[in-house]
């Protein structure tokens, strides 16, 4: 299994790209599946998670095609993806593809509205908490569909076909949002989703869908109307830029010191996180190439954060502000309200001396002067990268072990930060 070995201490200098979000890059090739011809998506990362929806899309008949770089394109634009889903040969999404990956579960959606059937294992992904899909199958019932789970799988029938319907989901849910999403375009009537998530990733989407001939408003707001068509056709979409990703760099900078350009980023996609990142004390300059963050001579200053949908503090961004929030001067309180088990990371910040205590939902982080590298675990995607940002200012040595959570979400993470000065080198085997 690889592992990441980090010698701490080093300012990051430079510019680091930023990739294409891997939270949209997934429902848009999901959205695949609800046309015969075929959708191009540019810019797509190359990630774990990216090729192992690859495989679960392939399973279902689907061809697709990874095209590299054309002269002239940016260094940090992603690979482009043609999608067909001329022939579906396959409706179910089994257990050994989407126990890995949360977000494959979200194929039944597309496959309901075009095929009228699916039957998908329920899903897998980060350990952050229970992770329900409750919602999720409340909104098919609502559009007609009728769902039963048997054996770990969800089946889905609509024999008849979806048919438009009015969603009010009790609590902000991305997936929900999605699954309603997709499945509303091909639905016979207009579709109402209310207390809808209003997620970058979910305009992408909802603009992709729009390309392919969709009739979607309102999607970024918490009212999104949705008037189903008959047929969907081919469209090219580029990814929009990671905001996670984007947030993460900017936050490892603040805990560093030094100035990098994070070129492609959008500030409009994580507002509240850069905010928090200028109270810390960081020096945060949107550009016409993206934003600028540096830190210099002045310390990082605590602060009071609670996660909360977008456009708050996403939960995504919490495990990566804690560990800045590790050295910072005084104590600083970190509310998570998303999910109910996301702290996993304390234990491994307790391992570079981290003084962090959690009261439930609250975690209070007492700064102190310099972590200690270590060896440490990443126990799932976000965490892992919290830890990699604390050891890049500890002193000393650090491996983190269980990679394979980082390279589902991160694109060449050791060469964008090795190019900035990090002493960073991954150790396979
Ligand atoms: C692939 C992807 O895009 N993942 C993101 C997505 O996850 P995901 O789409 O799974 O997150 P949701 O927004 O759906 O979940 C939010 C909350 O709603 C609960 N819930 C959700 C569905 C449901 O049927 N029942 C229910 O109770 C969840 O347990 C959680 O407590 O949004 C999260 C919140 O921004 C991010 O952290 C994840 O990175
Ligand atoms: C929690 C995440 O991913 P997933 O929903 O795929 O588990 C994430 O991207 O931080």
């Amino acid at each position: 299994m690889d592992r990441i070995r980090i010698v701490g201490g080093n300012k990051l200098n430079g510019t680091i790209p930023i990739s294409g979000a891997k939270n949209a890059a997934l429902p848009l090739m999901i959205a695949s599946l609800l046309t015969d011809e075929t959708l191009i998506l540019d810019n797509v990362p190359r990630l774990a998670d990216v090729a192992q929806l690859q495989r679960i899309l392939g399973n279902h008949g689907l061809d697709i095609m990874a095209a590299g770089k054309r002269p002239g394109d940016h260094e940090y634009q992603g690979q482009t993806l043609h999608i067909s889903a001329a022939n579906i040969i396959d409706t179910t999404a089994p257990y050994e593809l989407v126990s890995k990956m949360r977000a494959s579960f979200w194929v039944i959606a597309p496959l309901l509205a075009r095929m009228k059937e699916a039957k998908v294992s329920l899903p897998g992904g980060c350990a952050i908490g229970t992770r329900p899909v409750d919602l999720l199958i409340m909104a098919l019932e609502k559009l007609g569909a009728e769902l039963q789970i048997d054996g770990g799988y969800v089946i889905a029938k609509a024999p008849g076909g979806l048919v438009g319907a009015e969603i009010d989901f009790p609590k902000v849910t991305v997936s929900g949002t999605h699954v309603a999403l997709m499945a509303a375009t091909l639905a016979k009537g207009t579709t109402v989703i209310t207390n809808a998530a209003c997620e970058p990733e979910i305009v992408d989407v909802a603009d992709c869908l729009n390309k392919m001939g969709a009739k979607v408003s309102g999607a970024g707001t918490t009212r999104i109307v949705i008037e189903g068509v008959k047929k969907l056709h081919g469209a090219r979409h580029t990814v929009l830029p990671d905001r996670i990703e984007t947030g993460t760099y900017a936050m490892a900078v603040a805990m560093t010191g030094g100035d990098v350009q994070l070129a492609g980023a959008r500030p409009e996609l994580l507002q509240s996180a850069l905010d928090v990142l200028t109270e810390a004390g960081a020096t945060i300059t949107p550009n016409n190439e993206g934003i600028r963050v540096a830190r210099n001579g002045a310390g990082i200053s605590p602060v009071k954060v609670t996660t909360a949908p977008f456009p708050g503090f996403p939960t995504d961004l919490q495990a990566q502000l804690m560990a800045l929030m590790a050295c910072a001067k005084g104590s600083s309180h970190i509310t998570e309200t998303i999910f109910e088990n996301r702290f996993m990371h304390v234990q491994e910040l307790a391992r570079f001396g981290a003084r962090i205590s959690l009261d439930g939902e609250t975690a209070i982080i007492d700064g102190i002067a310099k972590l200690k590298g270590a060896p440490v675990m990443a126990t799932d995607l976000r965490a892992s990268v919290s830890l990699v940002i604390a050891a890049l200012a500890a002193e000393g040595e650090t491996t983190v072990n269980r990679v394979y959570h980082l390279d589902r979400g991160f694109e060449r993470l050791e060469e964008k930060l090795s190019a900035c000065g990090a002493t960073i080198e991954r150790i396979s085997g």
